[in-house]
């Protein structure tokens, strides 16, 4: 697995958001495999959540980011693939606890839900905080893979 490349995707909505994050990312330093969307015509958010399970699948990236207007739908299409535990998180904590408890290894973020700068911190947590394991690990090991 390619675990210091993070994969980032997003429908339209997510657009602006995702660009800027990713600049960010690759400003401190992280290697990113962008999937998309590439401009801010409307598209439908499965064909990118898909995408980017089957790049954190096929061990192309160890962690993920994607964003829609609310996070909820694309994160659906990413948690059908068993490899993928993507969280939708709105702040610091939301996004410190998806790693400590879940060990989700894509944050998911609302465009419409979040401003930039929210969305930069939380992002910040989610790739800095590390997995407690212990009674997490058994909880972890039920939702299989
Ligand atoms: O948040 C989303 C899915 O959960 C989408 O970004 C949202 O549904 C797109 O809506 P629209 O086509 O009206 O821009």
């Amino acid at each position: 697995m390619n675990a210091k490349v993070i994969a980032v995707a997003s429908d339209h909505a997510g657009f602006d958001l995702k660009e800027a994050l990713k600049s960010e990312l690759e400003a401190d330093g992280y290697a990113v495999l962008d999937l998309g969307t590439h401009n801010g015509d409307s598209v439908d958010y499965p064909d990118f959540g898909i995408a980017l399970a089957n790049a954190i699948a096929e061990g192309k990236a160890g962690q993920g980011l994607l964003v829609c207007g609310t996070g909820i739908g694309i994160s659906i299409a990413a948690n059908r693939n068993p490899a993928v535990r993507a969280a939708v998180c709105h702040d610091v904590t939301t996004a410190r606890l998806a790693r400590q408890h879940n060990d989700a290894n894509v944050l998911v973020l609302g465009s419409r839900i979040i401003g930039a700068s929210v969305a930069s911190e939380t992002l910040r947590a989610f790739l800095c905080t590390e997995f407690e394991g212990g009674r997490h690990a058994r909880r972890v090991e039920k939702l299989g893979l």
